[in-house]
Order: C-alpha cells, then sequence, then structure tokens
C-alpha cells in the first residue's frame, strides 16, 4: 500500500482533492440511478418484476459505454494510477460493458470469453464501491469476492493487490489447507476485503469470534455457474443467509447461469445480464487452434506419450479425468524420462506443493498433468502452449473452461481433444456451442507405444505403481460412470481388458458395480462396491470438494468437478465404490462422526470460549419462561432424535467393531492373565533367595542380559 506524502500540507491537500474527487464520482453515481428523469447519462427507468430483471433484454449503456480507456472511466486517481502502472491502458470487451454498470452499484451477470479480462472487471468496482464509502480498515468487511478453487481466489488476491496498490484498504486471502487458521481468525475482523473459497469463509462465519459481514457492499461469485452449482449448494446458502441483503452482487464467468432459481437464491435487484460475445461466431477464443483426434481407450497412453515427445519445448497442460489418473501417469511418465520437466496439480496435494507447481509451471518448457482443478480462471502468466484433454470433459462447459487455459487475452494457443470412439457424439455437442474444432484421425505410424515399458515398471515398483495403475484404473472407470450423459459416456462399450493392458498391468482388475455392466472377463482382483461416499469433513464442516479440493470426499474418487458434488448423484443410480474391503470398513467407521450441519454458527462467550449449544440455552433461558422451555425441549429432542437415527443406521457395523473390540480385551485379559500366574510361580521360586537383587534367570531378556542384580 502507498506511503502517506511526507510534508503535513502535502497531506491535506490530498485529502481535500479525495474527497473533491469522490464528491464528482458520487454525484456522476447518483446521475445515473433510473429515477433521475430526464438527465441525459441516465438508463431507461428499470421495469419493476422477478428477481432476475432485464436478463433477456438488451444490454443498456451509460455515456461511458463508448470509452476505451481506463482513464476515461470515472474512477478514482488511485486506480487509475495503479492500473497505468500495472500496464493496463485500454478496456476490454467485458470491461467496457460492465464497469460503467458495476460502478453504478447495479447488480450484474457477466460473460465473456476464457482469458477476456473478467478479473479487472469486477475487481476494480470493488476497490472503487469502497473507496467512494471511505471505507477505512475499522469498518470491517466490504467486500467479498469467492473463488471456486485456491489457486483461483491466490490469482484473483495478486490482481487485487495490483488494482488496490494505492488504496489504504486492508485484504485478506482465506483459503483451505493453510494451517494457520487460528492466525486468520484473529485478523479476519480488520479486513476490508475477502478473497476466499466458499468453505473457508463459512468457516470463519461459522468459528470466528464476532466475525461481522453486515456492512457488506459488494458480492462478487468468480466463476459464478460452478460456485451456484450443486457442490457448493449448502456452502453458498449458508453464507448467502449471513449476509445482508442491501448490496451489490457481481457474478462472472465465461459459461453464465441463467437459471432462474440460482439468481434468486443471490436475491439480485434487476441486474444487467451483459454478454459480450453472445452474437460472436466462435464461444472460445478467436487465436485458439482447435483439434480433436480419435483415439481407442487403449491407445490413449501412447497417443500421450508419443504428443509428450514431439513437443519437448512447449508448455503443456493435460487434463486427465481423475486424481489416481493424474498421479499414476505422472509417475509412470518420470521414470521414462520424456526428456521435459514433469508436474502434477491435483486436489490431494499440500497446499505449499500446489502453489509451487502453480507458480513454476509458465516458468520453463514443461507438463503439467493435472484433475479439473486446474480448469478454471488459470491464467498461467498466458504462458500455455497446449492443452491436451486426455479424457473427455463432462460437458461443452468444461470444454470451454479447460481449453481457455490457453490462448489468454491476445496469444495464441492450441488444444486437443483426444475422443474415443464411443465419444464421438461430443463434437456436435461442441459444434452446436459454436465451437470450432477440426477432428483428425490419429497417425498409428508415429505412434511410440510404452505399454511394455509400463509393464516392467509395474513389476520393477510393484508397492508404488503397481497399486497406482489399478486405482487409476478402477477410478477412470468409475469417471465415466458417474457422468450425467449416458448418450457419450457408455462404460459398457469400453474395452477393458485392452485398456488394462495398455497401463501395463498384468491382469485387468476385476470390477463389480451395482448395474453389473462394468464386468470384466479376465477374473483378477475384487473390488467390492459400497454405497458413494457423499461428502467429507475438514473442521466438523461438510466442504464443497474443490474447497478441499475435488476429491477429498474419498480417498479413491475423481478429482472431477462435478462428480463430487455432495448432492450431484442422481437418487437410483448406484455408483460403485471401488475399495477394497478393510478400506471399506475403514470409511464406514467414519460415517459414525455425528456432522456439524453446514453452516452452524459457533457461539462465543465474552472470553471468546466456544459455549456447547445447550449451554447457551440453558444460559439464556429462565426457568419461568414455559414458551421458550418448550421450544428447548424440543431442540433437545430433535437432537438426540438425529443422534439416535445415526447409530441406528451404524449399527450394524457396530455390532462388528464391538465384537472385536470384545474379543481383542478378552485376549489380552487372558495374556496377562497368564503372564500374572507365571510371576507369581518365580517368586515362589525365587522367596528363599536372601539377596535382594537376585540373578536373572532369564538371558536372553535385552535389559538384564542375565547380569546379577539387576532387576529383570
Ligand atoms: N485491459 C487489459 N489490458 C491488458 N491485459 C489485460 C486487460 N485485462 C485483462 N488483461 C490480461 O488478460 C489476461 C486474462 O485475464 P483474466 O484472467 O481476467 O481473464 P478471465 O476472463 O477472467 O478468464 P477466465 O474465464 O479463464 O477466468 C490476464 O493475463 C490479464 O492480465
Amino acid at each position: 500500500m502507498r506511503k502517506p506524502p511526507k510534508s503535513k500540507k502535502a497531506r491535506k491537500q490530498k485529502r481535500e482533492s479525495e474527497v473533491e474527487e469522490i464528491k464528482v464520482l458520487n454525484s456522476w453515481i447518483e446521475s445515473q440511478k433510473p429515477d433521475c428523469g430526464s438527465n441525459p447519462m441516465s438508463l431507461p427507468p428499470l421495469p419493476t418484476k422477478s428477481p432476475i430483471g432485464r436478463l433477456d433484454s438488451t444490454p443498456t449503456f451509460s455515456r461511458y459505454a463508448g470509452t476505451t480507456s481506463f482513464h476515461q472511466l470515472p474512477i478514482s486517481k488511485r486506480t487509475k494510477d495503479a492500473l497505468r502502472r500495472a500496464n493496463f491502458t485500454h478496456m476490454t470487451d467485458i470491461q467496457r460493458a460492465s464497469l460503467p454498470h458495476a460502478l453504478c452499484g447495479r447488480d450484474i451477470l457477466g460473460a465473456a470469453k476464457t482469458g477476456s479480462g473478467k478479473t479487472l472487471a469486477f475487481v476494480i468496482p470493488v476497490v472503487e464501491k469502497l473507496h467512494r464509502e471511505r471505507w477505512n480498515p475499522e469498518d470491517g468487511v466490504g467486500s467479498i469476492i469467492i473463488s471456486p478453487t485456491r489457486e483461483l481466489a491466490a490469482q484473483t488476491f495478486d490482481v487485487l493487490k495490483w488494482v488496490g496498490k494505492y488504496h489504504n484498504f486492508s485484504a485478506g486471502l482465506l483459503i483451505g489447507g493453510r494451517k494457520d487458521v487460528q492466525v486468520e481468525k484473529e485478523r479476519v475482523n480488520g479486513l476490508n476485503i475477502l478473497v476466499c473459497t466458499p468453505g473457508r469463509l463459512l468457516q470463519h462465519m461459522d468459528e470466528t469470534p464476532n466475525f461481522d459481514c453486515s456492512q457488506l457492499q459488494v458480492l462478487v461469485l468468480d466463476e459464478a455457474d460452478r460456485i451456484l452449482d450443486v457442490g457448493f449448494k449448502k456452502t453458498l446458502n449458508a453464507i448467502i443467509s449471513q449476509l445482508p441483503k442491501r448490496r451489490q452482487t457481481l457474478l462472472f464467468s465465461a459459461t453464465q447461469t441463467k437459471s432462474v432459481q440460482d439468481l434468486a437464491r443471490l436475491s439480485l435487484k434487476d441486474p444487467e445480464y451483459l454478454s459480450v460475445h453472445e452474437k460472436s461466431t466462435r464461444a472460445t477464443p478467436n487465436h485458439l487452434q482447435q483439434t480433436a483426434v480419435i483415439v481407442p481407450l487403449d491407445q490413449k497412453i501412447d497417443m500421450l506419450w508419443s504428443f509428450i515427445k514431439a513437443h519437448l519445448n512447449s508448455r503443456i497442460l493435460v487434463f486427465l479425468s481423475t486424481r489416481k489418473q493424474v498421479k499414476f501417469v505422472f509417475e509412470a511418465f518420470k521414470k521414462l524420462r520424456p526428456g521435459i520437466p514433469l508436474k502434477c496439480l491435483h486436489g490431494k496435494m499440500k497446499q505449499e506443493g500446489r502453489m509451487g507447481t502453480y507458480s513454476q509451471f509458465h516458468e520453463k518448457p514443461s507438463v503439467l498433468f493435472s484433475t479439473d482443478v486446474a480448469s478454471r480462471g488459470l491464467d498461467f502468466n498466458k504462458a500455455v502452449d497446449w492443452v491436451v484433454q486426455v479424457d473427455c470433459p463432462e460437458d461443452v462447459a468444461s470444454y470451454i473452461h479447460r481449453v481457455g487455459r490457453t490462448a489468454r487475452y491476445h496469444s495464441e494457443g492450441r488444444s486437443v481433444l483426444f475422443l474415443m470412439p464411443s465419444e464421438q457424439k461430443m463434437l456436435e455437442k461442441l459444434d452446436a456451442a459454436r465451437i470450432p474444432i477440426q477432428c483428425i484421425k490419429a497417425n498409428n505410424k508415429r505412434l511410440q507405444p510404452v505399454s511394455s515399458l509400463l509393464s516392467s515398471l509395474l513389476v520393477k515398483y510393484p508397492d508404488t505403481l503397481l497399486g497406482l495403475a489399478k486405482r487409476a484404473f478402477i477410478t477412470y472407470l468409475k469417471s465415466i460412470q458417474n457422468h450425467k450423459d449416458k448418450e457419450i459416456f457408455d462404460v459398457s462399450k469400453l474395452p477393458l481388458n485392452e485398456f488394462s493392458a495398455s497401463m501395463g498391468l498384468p491382469m485387468t482388475p476385476r470390477i463389480r458395480s451395482s448395474n453389473q455392466k462394468m464386468k470384466s472377463k479376465t477374473a483378477g482382483e475384487l473390488y467390492p462396491i459400497g454405497e458413494p461416499e457423499s461428502s467429507d469433513m475438514e473442521n466438523g464442516l461438510e466442504i464443497p470438494k474443490e474447497e478441499l479440493d475435488i476429491g477429498d470426499l474419498n480417498d479413491e474418487e475423481v478429482d472431477n468437478d462435478v462428480l463430487l458434488t455432495n448432492e450431484g448423484t442422481e437418487e437410483g443410480t448406484k455408483i460403485g465404490d471401488y475399495v477394497p474391503a478393510t478400506r471399506l470398513m475403514e470409511k464406514r467407521k467414519l460415517k459414525l462422526t455425528i456432522k456439524k450441519p453446514v453452516g452452524t454458527r459457533t457461539v462465543f462467550d465474552d472470553s471468546c470460549n466456544p459455549i456447547s449449544p445447550f449451554a447457551k440455552m440453558a444460559g439464556t433461558i429462565h426457568a419461568s419462561d414455559p414458551i421458550l422451555l418448550d421450544e428447548l425441549k424440543d431442540k433437545k429432542q430433535k437432537y438426540y432424535d438425529k443422534v439416535r437415527e445415526e447409530l441406528k443406521r451404524s449399527e450394524p457395523e457396530d455390532k462388528i467393531l464391538d465384537h472385536q473390540r470384545c474379543n481383542e480385551k478378552r485376549r489380552k485379559e487372558k495374556m496377562k492373565r497368564s503372564r500374572v500366574n507365571e510371576g507369581e510361580e518365580e517368586q515362589d521360586d525365587l522367596s528363599d533367595s536372601k539377596d535382594e537383587y537376585r540373578p536373572c534367570k532369564r538371558v536372553k531378556n535385552e535389559k538384564c542380559k542375565g547380569k546379577e542384580g539387576v532387576r529383570c
């Protein structure tokens, strides 16, 4: 943040000029209000109707719609200086369309292609709003920017630091995976702008004493369609319920939601729907060259290897659908040494590792294997040359975001999509969504097979690579089975034996699924099926997958955006949970934990100690207050019913565990008894001895080594 000018007089002058500037800005905002009648700058009156307002009408523009440079915008000098310093002089389409509206305080649904500068389109209004309101660090949280992934939140925070360079606000990055949550709790109340992931924000709302968002001015949802989808539903609802209704809300994404229900949840007020590239002939960046290659499943690894070998001087981002696949391909290829640095990124990595990989990737030619955790928003300094999708994305939106990691802003980029013959319908969907993609056949002559090399690797590393390969195989099948679009993703059409052989596996893992579609012919290990695990816990909270990161739900789970939603699995579609039996038991045990419901606020006493819910009730209710006492009884009753329900559900497992525990206890007691008897016999034998210390009879005992006078 900027240092104050040295002289007192200069400081005073500066303050006065700023006050004047704010007055001008505020009067401009006033003049932009719809009820300002004959003012030529005013927008037409907004119809009062549904929560989504003028969603489908043509966007309206103020007089600033024609401006192209940031300098012409009615924004503070501090922001202009910061933008100039960061070399941002001219606005992109989405910035030109949305900034005049956003600066007026309107709610916005902004849609524009990937890499078109949506971040600045919401960061500038956030900073400007607080500047105009003369927000101070003591005023608390004024703006919240929510991003679906930690890396994206960190990237947005960097942009905020640039734009807010000369302002005096305090801002904080609140993301999961950081150990310093206690430090965060101490500081969060002094922050004006929060850039966060949904899970961490809710954690602070629930657990941080006196965390207060009641003065919130602007709420931003970056990648809004992702944050509004089922995976984050509970968390987002809990967050929204704790925010004031009177606020400005900005939603941005390359694939914007128009769902009325979604928007109603956010209580938007007559939002402007600004989709700047809706009429464009293509939905993806103009400088992006897109290709699809038809590759049978069992040739995908060979094809990927051959591709990497042919592009040793490029930065290649490779998408695979599950964490285990990412790990397997990364570990196996690393051992095969292709001649280019390899990295991997997935949700189960430690936070430092994730951030390190993310920031190192663009430094030199390298290959980054990733799950969909890297598919949205990440800029990689415009350095990605190729995006390779080894596994077909689950829908068109996912495709757009993945390929959008290259060809950002004005830079060029190329993408390749590997499609199995059974997935060719995807091409029609892409075509219908205005995505120009050229489909070519693979040139098998240039293919460099690696299956035999992989086989020998699996023999050489049976403890690591072999297990990983099996898991990769299984989680891939599971991901295919979980996809909703059964027209494209049909697990029964997959050549399982050939696929398993291509990974170097000695035999195809035998799989049993609930609909019995995935039976492989060769007998191998049998992976039993369990019910899908629906959620995982972090600090007692249900965290949406991307926040803990995708796949934190279940160790074996697919690291895929949509598959791991808490509520995303259709009822009746039983999904095989291919976990070995022993692990299944461990997971079942976890289910016994009684969850703290999402968004349950912890209450603190005067010294900031958490108070248990019953203690709180007992403290606030007087015996003379029969109605409240009834309420209390009701609440207690409900709580006990819930616990009973939970216990009932876990009864069979409990019985087995109990049985095992009893057996173990009995065995230990028996051993103890026999040892005591043995000791007594010895005591009897030795009771005649006159020495205080006696030579040990058990010469083999390590402690005494049979020495005289040493107690055994
Ligand atoms: N006005 C501008 N002038 C020059 N460069 C810009 C401008 N606005 C944004 N950029 C650059 O364009 C790149 C993409 O911007 P940004 O990450 O905001 O895109 P996006 O639309 O949010 O993409 P995605 O949909 O993938 O999240 C960034 O490197 C950013 O620095």
